[in-house]
């Protein structure tokens, strides 16, 4: 039986490459993130989950069987309070600015696009990235990091490298190769395409957040 998501992950390598050169991802590994930038990236970021969470309960819907549709129901429900939390750690109650930036707008209408007018397989593909790459970063820093009990942003770096993240990761990977698997070759194309375009815009959600990206008019 093949594996979509290893094809995929392959394929998008140079993406995650990217996004771990990239000075946002470096800079939270080192702790010399400014807390400006961070702050403007969860404020970003919860403006982008609170999104996200419909568009899985979209999926999650459109699934076949019943324990698909619960899997994606209770992630929309459990890990995003668990990174809503995670949000609060940093911003402390502080008012959010409920204006998204072009990018997450331009992120969470994507996805939206996707589940609402093309087919499930693409809507699976599309909301993945979500997972997989905050997987892989988190993973990635917490090899690579020599500062763990001085950097003030390993709670995050920890939500994202530990096992809750990570077998709900897999069991998301494991629903969307599974409607790959009986996908046609039309399909799989579309279903690449949504994966790599939503690989994307991961990379260009941390760039926008590293340049407090604002609207130019
Ligand atoms: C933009 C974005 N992408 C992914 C994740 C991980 N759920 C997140 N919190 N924010």
């Amino acid at each position: 039986m093949s594996n979509w998501y290893n094809k995929v992950r392959q394929d998008t390598n140079y993406i995650l490459e990217a996004i771990q050169k990239h000075p946002f991802i470096t800079q939270l590994m080192d702790g010399t993130l400014p807390d400006d930038v961070f702050r403007f990236y969860i404020n970003q970021d919860a403006l982008y989950l609170a999104e996200y969470k419909k568009n899985l309960a979209a999926v999650g819907i459109k699934c076949n069987k019943s324990s698909e549709t619960q899997y994606f129901l209770d992630a929309a429900t459990g890990i995003i309070a668990v990174e809503n939390a995670l949000h609060q750690v940093f911003l402390k109650n502080e008012i959010l600015d409920k204006e998204p930036s072009p990018t997450c707008e331009l992120y969470t209408s994507y996805l939206t696009k996707i589940i609402n007018n093309h087919s499930l397989e693409e809507g699976l593909a599309a909301i993945l990235p979500c997972f997989t790459i905050y997987k892989e970063i988190g993973d990635y820093i917490l090899k690579h990091q020599n500062n763990k009990d001085n950097n003030p942003y390993q709670d995050w770096i920890n939500t994202y490298g530990g096992t809750a993240f990570e077998e709900s990761v897999n069991k998301a990977t494991a629903i969307v190769n599974k409607y790959a698997n009986n996908a046609s070759e039309t399909i799989l194309q579309n279903m690449e395409q949504a994966f790599i375009k939503a690989s994307k815009l991961e990379w260009l959600f941390w760039d926008s957040a590293y340049n407090k990206e604002q609207w130019k008019i």
